[in-house]
C-alpha cells in the first residue's frame, strides 16, 4: 500500500518506520530529520529494534492509498490542508483528543477513519526513534458500526505487524481515551509528578472527578460511557503507566504548546453543563501557554 505519514515526529516516525517494512511509505517531516531518514533509513530502537528505509519529504507526494495523521492536534487543520495536495484515498488520525477526524474531514474528500493507538514513542535524535511501548492500534469508522475500509486499512497494519485492532464503537474509545486523557495528563503537568502519583490521595481524586466529568459530557452526546467504566480505565493506565511522564507534562518541562484544547478544553467546549475541574484545568493550562507566548 503507498502510505503518508503526515508528521514524522515521535509515533509517526515509529508506526511510519514499522509500515515501511511491508508498504511503500513516505514519511512527511521537517529538517534535519527527514534528510536523515533519507540517507541513513531509520533506526528504531527500544522495544522493538530494527531499521526500515521509508521515503522521508518536508512536503506531501501527489498521491497516497493512506494518510496517517500524527501531528499535534493544534497542527492538524494545517495537516488538514496540505493533505489535499495528495488526495488520499484514506485518511487515518492516531493522534489524542477530541475533533482531529472533524478537522481532516472537512477539506479532503477521502474517507476518515477514527483511530487510537498505545504503543509509546519518543524520537531521540533525528533519524532514530524509541519505541517506549509495544501496544495497540485501534481504528474504524468515526461514527461507529462496520467498515470495509476500516478492514483494509487494519490488514495493511497486521500485515507489517503492527497489531491492529478494528471496533465498530470508536466513538465510545474516543471518549474513554479523552477521559484518561483529561484525568491524567493536566493534573500530572501541573503538580510534576509521574501518572503513578494519581494512584491513591487528593490528586487522584480530582482525575477520577475529571474522567466522571468526560464521561457525562459523552453520554449527553450521545455516547454510553458511565462514569465507573471512565474511572476504572484511568485507574487501569495510572497503574500501567506509572512510572511514566505524561505528555503534556513534558510538554511543560520542554516549553512547548500543550494538547490541552483537544482533552480538557474539548471536554469543556462540548459540555451543556458546568464541568467544573475540566474548566479549571483548562484555564491553568492555557494561562502557563499565555505566559509563555504559545498561544494567542
Ligand atoms: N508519542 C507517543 O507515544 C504517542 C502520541 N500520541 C499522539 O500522537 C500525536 C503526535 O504525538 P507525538 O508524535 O508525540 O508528537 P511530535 O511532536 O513528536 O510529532 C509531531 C511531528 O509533526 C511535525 N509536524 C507538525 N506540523 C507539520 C507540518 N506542517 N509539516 C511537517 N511536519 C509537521 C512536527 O515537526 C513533529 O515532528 C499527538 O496527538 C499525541 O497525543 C498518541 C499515542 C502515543
Ligand atoms: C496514557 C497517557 C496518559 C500516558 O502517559 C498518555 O496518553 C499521555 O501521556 O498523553
Amino acid at each position: 500500500m503507498r502510505i503518508l505519514v503526515f508528521g514524522a515526529g515521535s509515533l509517526g516516525s515509529l508506526i511510519g518506520g514499522l509500515l515501511a517494512a511491508t508498504h511503500d511509505v513516505t514519511l512527511v517531516g521537517r529538517e534535519p530529520h527527514v534528510s536523515t531518514v533519507r540517507d541513513q533509513g531509520l533506526e528504531i530502537t527500544g522495544e522493538i529494534e530494527t531499521t526500515t528505509y521509508p521515503d522521508a519529504d518536508t512536503t506531501v507526494p501527489d498521491s497516497a492509498e493512506l494518510a496517517i495523521v500524527t501531528v499535534k492536534s493544534y497542527d492538524t487543520g494545517e495537516a488538514a490542508q496540505a493533505l489535499r495536495a495528495a488526495d488520499p484515498d484514506v485518511v487515518l488520525s492516531l493522534q489524542n483528543g477530541l475533533g482531529n477526524e472533524e478537522s481532516l474531514s472537512e477539506p479532503l474528500d477521502g474517507a476518515v477513519l477514527a483511530g487510537t493507538c498505545t504503543y509509546g514513542a519518543r524520537l531521540v535524535e533525528p533519524g532514530i526513534v524509541g519505541c517506549t511501548g509495544v501496544g495497540t492500534v485501534t481504528l474504524g469508522a468515526r461514527g461507529g458500526g462496520d467498515s470495509a475500509v476500516a478492514e483494509r486499512t487494519a490488514g495493511a497494519f497486521e500485515s507489517a505487524d503492527v497489531d491492529t485492532t478494528v471496533a465498530a464503537d470508536m466513538p465510545r474509545r474516543l471518549w474513554e481515551k479523552l477521559a484518561i486523557n483529561a484525568g491524567i495528563n493536566a493534573i500530572t503537568a501541573l503538580a510534576r509528578v509521574e501518572n503513578g502519583a494519581l494512584a491513591e490521595g487528593a490528586a487522584g481524586d480530582v482525575a477520577a472527578r475529571a474522567a466522571a466529568e468526560t464521561a457525562r459530557v459523552a453520554r449527553d452526546s450521545g455516547v454510553e460511557l458511565p462514569d465507573e467504566r471512565a474511572i476504572d480505565r484511568l485507574e487501569a493506565v495510572v497503574e500501567t503507566t506509572a512510572p511514566n511522564r505524561s505528555s503534556m507534562y513534558q510538554d511543560l518541562e520542554a516549553g512547548q504548546r500543550t494538547e490541552i484544547d483537544a482533552i480538557n478544553g474539548a471536554v469543556c467546549e462540548r459540555a451543556s453543563e458546568p464541568v467544573p475541574i475540566n474548566e479549571t484545568l483548562t484555564a491553568l493550562i492555557e494561562t502557563w501557554e499565555r505566559g509563555r507566548n504559545l498561544r494567542s
